[in-house]
């Protein structure tokens, strides 16, 4: 059955949008933003290196290079109160930042446990199980969101946290229903950049189930079509079959057709080697990689290149800036893009 378009609210964008970023959560090896198997544990230095990367990926040539921080709360065991540079503030023209960006993150180890040991994903509110562990996921998701903000904040990047739950998103068996996406826009127009996350959500046929930020980028992607969508995750990008398989062939180019069907470019893969074999994660209510590539190919028909990498390397730098040419071999990473 053909998904129903979302009910809309949303003013016009006033300049592009040029990045719409997706900070894959869960780490298998170190290197995205929260570590897998550790109830609800962050990766700090991986999400340093991503918020110092988009600080980077953002600058505008004119942006000091001492970093001003916003992140103006005190951390419980801080010592001191917070070092509020208002003078340095005040004194600047601008932010040096073009930062029409939204960020997006996924759960990893935040969110998806509570969501799959209560059945959220699956609906039934009248369950005392689900109603306990829809609220268990909402604590974890925006406990994480609220840490995110703060990691772009301390790196000078005027980040405002929002959750698709309390702006009214809500989905009809799983697709999205109503989506409002007028604060976004208004919040990009007022120099903020917007983090929202996957979240628990009020499902007009099941009650409730989970939102993935694959799904919220995909939607974001076609109210604002940004210059470029870029995912980042744990691994360099989109393989032949799982990469903890030593065999596993690195995707480096997929074309997406007008009917949607998707053909790898680069590299020419032998005979029986045509497809993508994925594994998904017991505990990942939201379909994992299979999701990503799904919502990747619907990004990509609308003409906007879909950059899926590793986080915290040189090819995360180089998809934040859009500089990405698949015809070098530098790059490693999966391009998604639509036929010519
Ligand atoms: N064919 C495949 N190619 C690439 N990754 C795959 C494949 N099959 C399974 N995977 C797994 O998919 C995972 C990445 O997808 P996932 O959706 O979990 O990432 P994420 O967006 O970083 O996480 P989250 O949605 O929690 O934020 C990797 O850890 C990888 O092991
Ligand atoms: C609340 C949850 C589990 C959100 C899931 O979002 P995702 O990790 O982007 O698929």
């Amino acid at each position: 059955m053909a998904e129903a378009a979302p009910k809309q609210r949303s003013p016009a964008a006033p300049r592009p949008v040029r990045c719409i970023v997706k900070l894959g959560a869960l780490s298998g090896c170190g290197a995205a933003i929260t570590n897998k198997g550790e109830l609800e544990s962050i990766d700090e230095e991986s999400l340093r290196s991503a918020c110092a990367q988009l600080r980077q990926a953002m600058s505008d040539g004119t942006a000091p290079e001492k970093v001003r921080g916003m992140d103006w709360s005190r951390r419980p065991g801080d010592p001191a109160d917070p070092v509020v540079d208002a003078e340095g503030f005040a004194g600047m023209a601008g932010l040096g930042l073009d930062s029409n960006f939204v960020v997006v993150h996924g759960a990893g180890s935040f969110g998806h446990f509570q969501a799959s040991r209560s059945g959220v994903h699956k609906g039934g509110l009248h369950s005392t199980l689900v109603k306990a562990g829809f609220v268990a996921t909402r604590i974890s998701v925006t406990s994480l969101n609220q840490e995110i903000v703060r990691a772009l904040a301390r790196e000078g990047i005027p980040s405002v946290g929002m959750s698709p739950f309390a702006c009214g998103w809500s989905t009809q068996r799983r697709n999205l229903a109503s989506a409002n996406a007028s604060q976004i826009i208004e919040s990009l127009h007022a120099g903020f950049v917007p983090v929202l996350h996957g979240d628990a959500v009020l499902d007009e046929s099941l009650d409730c189930t989970i939102l993935s930020g694959d799904v919220i980028i995909r939607h974001l992607a076609q109210l604002l079509t940004p210059k470029y969508v870029v995912f980042l995750t744990d691994v360099h990008g989109v393989y032949d079959r799982p990469p903890t398989d030593p065999n596993a062939v690195l995707l480096k180019e997929i074309e997406v057709d007008d009917n949607g069907g998707w053909s790898i470019v680069k590299p020419a893969l032998e005979g029986n080697r045509k497809g993508v074999e994925i594994s998904v994660a017991a505990h990942d209510t939201t379909g994992g990689m299979e999701t990503k590539i799904l919502e990747a190919a619907v990004i990509a028909r609308l003409g906007v290149d879909v950059y899926i990498t590793k986080v915290d390397t040189e090819h995360s730098l180089r998809a934040l800036k859009g500089d990405v040419n698949t015809s070098s071999d530098d790059w490693l990473g999966t391009v998604i893009r639509a036929a010519k």
